[in-house]
C-alpha cells in the first residue's frame, strides 16, 4: 500500500496554546487507523487537519504525494467527515442519505441509498420513508453514517462514531465501516474511547496524549500504552 497522507513536523496551535505536535505520521491508503487517548489529547484536531478543515501553523502535510498547503479547499471534496454529533436535514431518511449524491449529480441515487442503509443495518423498506423525527438517537447516527457511506468516499474520518450507541448498534457501525473498505477501498481514520471496539476493527491504533503521539496500541492488543515502549510508530502498512 502507498501512503495517502504524510505529515512531517506538524504543529497546531489555538491562540498561543500548542495542542498538537507530530514529528512524523504516515497513513497508508486503505488502512483503518484508530485514534485513542484521553479527552483533549488532540484526536479531533488531527481529524480536522486530515479533513483539510484547518492548516497547521508549522510543518507539512502531503496528500497523495503532493503538498496540500494552499489547496485545502479543493481537497475537502476528497474527504468525508462523520462528526461527533451528526444531525439530519428535516427531511425523510431517503432524502437525507441521497442528499450528497443528488448534489453531485449521481444517477443511481436510489440504489446507492438502499445499499448504504443496508450497510448500517437499516432495512430500506422500513426506514427510507421515515421522517427525521421518527428515529431513535442511535438510528439518527446510523442514517447519518449511511449518508456518508453512500458517497463512497476515498477517505472517511469518523469522530467517536460509537459514542452513545448500544452494543448492537456499535456492532452494526463496525460492520458498515469494514464493508466500506472492502467494497470501495475507503481509507478510514476513527477516533474513539471504546478501545475494545477500536481493537476489533483497526489495523493500527495511535495513542494521542497532550497533543503528542505516545505508545501505539495494536489491533491484537499486545501493547497497551501503559506498557509499550515504542513511540511514534505509525500505520504499519505504509511502504
Ligand atoms: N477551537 C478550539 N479553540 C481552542 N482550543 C481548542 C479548540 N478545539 C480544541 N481545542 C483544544 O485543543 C486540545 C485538543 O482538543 P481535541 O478536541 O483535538 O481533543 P480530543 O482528543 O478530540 O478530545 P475528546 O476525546 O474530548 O474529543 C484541547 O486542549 C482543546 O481544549
Amino acid at each position: 500500500m502507498s501512503a495517502l497522507y504524510v505529515l512531517t513536523d506538524v504543529v497546531q496551535c489555538y491562540g498561543d496554546r500548542e495542542v498538537l505536535r507530530l514529528p512524523s505520521l504516515a497513513v497508508a491508503e486503505g488502512v483503518i487507523l484508530g485514534l485513542a487517548g484521553p479527552n483533549g489529547g488532540g484526536k479531533s484536531t488531527l481529524l480536522r487537519l486530515l479533513a483539510f478543515l484547518e492548516t497547521p501553523v508549522a510543518g507539512e502535510i502531503h496528500y497523495r504525494g503532493a503538498p496540500t498547503v494552499g489547496r485545502e479547499y479543493a481537497l475537502r471534496g476528497e474527504v468525508t467527515c462523520f462528526p461527533q454529533e451528526p444531525y439530519l436535514l428535516k427531511r425523510s431518511v431517503r432524502a437525507n442519505v441521497g442528499f450528497g449524491l443528488t448534489a453531485r449529480g449521481a444517477r443511481d441515487v436510489r440504489d446507492r441509498v438502499e445499499e448504504a442503509l443496508t450497510m448500517v443495518g437499516l432495512d430500506p423498506g422500513r426506514f427510507a420513508g421515515r421522517m427525521w423525527h421518527e428515529l431513535s438517537g442511535g438510528e439518527v447516527k446510523r442514517v447519518a453514517l449511511a449518508a456518508r457511506l453512500a458517497l463512497r468516499p476515498r477517505v472517511l474520518l469518523l469522530d467517536e462514531p460509537t459514542a452513545n450507541l448500544d452494543r448492537d448498534s456499535a456492532e452494526l457501525v463496525r460492520r458498515a465501516v469494514v464493508a466500506a473498505r472492502e467494497r470501495h477501498g475507503t481509507t478510514l481514520v476513527i477516533s474513539g474511547h471504546d478501545h475494545a471496539w477500536l481493537r476489533a476493527i483497526c489495523d493500527d491504533i495511535l495513542w494521542l496524549r497532550d497533543g503528542t503521539l505516545a505508545a501505539p496500541l495494536f489491533a491484537d492488543g499486545h501493547a497497551w500504552p501503559e506498557t509499550a515502549e515504542q513511540t511514534n510508530t505509525v500505520a504499519r502498512n505504509v511502504s
